[in-house]
């Protein structure tokens, strides 16, 4: 005679897989994007100034000017089919596909660290699916604690409000796994085959940190330059051709460098008249590469003196990204599929 004879059937024995990109706000306007920008900026690791000293400006300023400002920006990079940000079109699709290659027997699913769909609404709704075993991936090669760490505690936080919890894994860095820096480099050689001009400079931009985060241990930069000195290796170009940039800056400290601005501005003076951008740390295109590299940088470039730019497309939800996203879920599932 059981306990309790009226006990409901608890669904069981699957694993599950949530894919996790940065975030996405959920319009354009100026509300959604104060929401969207208020949740990202308030996370003490992407800002680790004091609060007493942050929240004046953040409040003060910061959340009065920026929305407006990026929602404009959001606006000319908005996927108006399904009304929402490419970040989120691609993140979905990233999950879809990847569904389709693992099968039946692993549930995927995916969420945004910031705005929605949420890491703990998801993580809900793997386990209601039957997952008692999870893998969480934070869709960056290269780890950070501003990105990779901050996803890996909102996972673990929601598991604190849960007494019966599924086992949790979290996929490692692969800033230098052969699987991704081969698909870097076909994409870059498939991108640059179409254009009509070879470029004299490649740069490889990645998303900046500020430098008193690398001062204090954070690995981030170290894994940029791995990733570019692997992929200069695989296509057999030397430092001159593959250069390290970093962009995004934001706010008066001094960030990684060289700046990506700064750099393309630098290169088009000198007189390089022929210019592409790859972005390798972004799992798939969204405001900082389509917006920032492709219109921001590429009009710095033509402003002082370049003339053909090309940015060279993240690899997205391709066959080559589906491959590189599929070959670490793999690995990192040994054991329970
Ligand atoms: C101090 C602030 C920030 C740090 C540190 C930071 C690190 C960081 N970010 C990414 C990836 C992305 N960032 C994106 C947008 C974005 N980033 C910041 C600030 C910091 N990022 C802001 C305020 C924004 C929003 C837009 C803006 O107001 O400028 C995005 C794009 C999201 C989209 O929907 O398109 C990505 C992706 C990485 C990889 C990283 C550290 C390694
Ligand atoms: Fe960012
Ligand atoms: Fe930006």
């Amino acid at each position: 005679m059981p306990l309790l004879p009226h006990h409901p059937a608890v669904p069981h024995g699957k694993v599950g897989v949530l894919l996790v990109n940065l975030g996405t706000p959920d319009g354009t306007d100026r509300r959604s994007m104060r929401r969207y920008l208020e949740e990202f900026l308030t996370d003490r690791r992407v800002i680790e100034t004091p609060r007493l000293k942050w929240y004046p400006v953040l409040y003060g300023i910061i959340l009065n000017t920026r929305p407006q400002k990026k929602g404009r920006d959001y606006a000319t990079i908005w996927n108006r089919e399904r009304d929402e940000s490419p970040l989120r079109t691609y993140t979905r699709s990233q999950a879809e596909k990847l569904s389709a290659h693992l099968g039946d027997g692993v549930v995927v699913d995916w969420a945004m660290r910031y705005g929605n769909p949420s890491i703990a609404s998801r993580l809900d709704a793997l386990q209601a699916a039957g997952c008692e075993r999870i893998l969480v991936y934070p869709l960056y090669p290269q780890y950070a604690a501003a990105t990779t760490a901050t996803v890996n505690d909102k996972a673990f936080e929601h598991l604190l409000t849960r007494r019966w919890q599924p086992a949790l894994r979290t996929v490692p860095p692969y800033h230098d796994d052969p699987v991704y820096i081969d698909a870097l480099a076909r994409s870059a050689e498939a991108h640059l085959a179409t254009l009509s001009f070879e470029p004299e400079v490649v740069l490889a931009s990645f998303h900046g940190i500020p430098k008193s985060y690398f001062e204090k241990g954070d690995p981030y930069y170290c894994h940029c330059q791995k990733t570019a000195r692997l992929l200069r290796q695989r296509l057999g170009w030397d430092e001159e051709r593959l250069r390290v940039t970093f962009q995004s800056r934001f706010g008066p400290e001094e960030w990684l460098q060289p700046y990506t601005d700064k750099t393309v501005e630098a290169l088009a003076r000198s007189g390089v008249k022929s210019l592409a951008v790859m972005t390798p740390g972004f799992v798939a295109d969204c405001l900082e590469t389509i917006e920032e590299i492709g219109v921001e940088n590429a009009d710095i470039f033509r402003h002082n003196g370049g003339v053909d730019f090309a940015r060279i497309p993240c690899l997205n939800d391709g066959d080559d990204g589906m491959a590189v996203i599929e070959h670490v879920v793999r690995r990192e599932l040994q054991g329970w599929i």
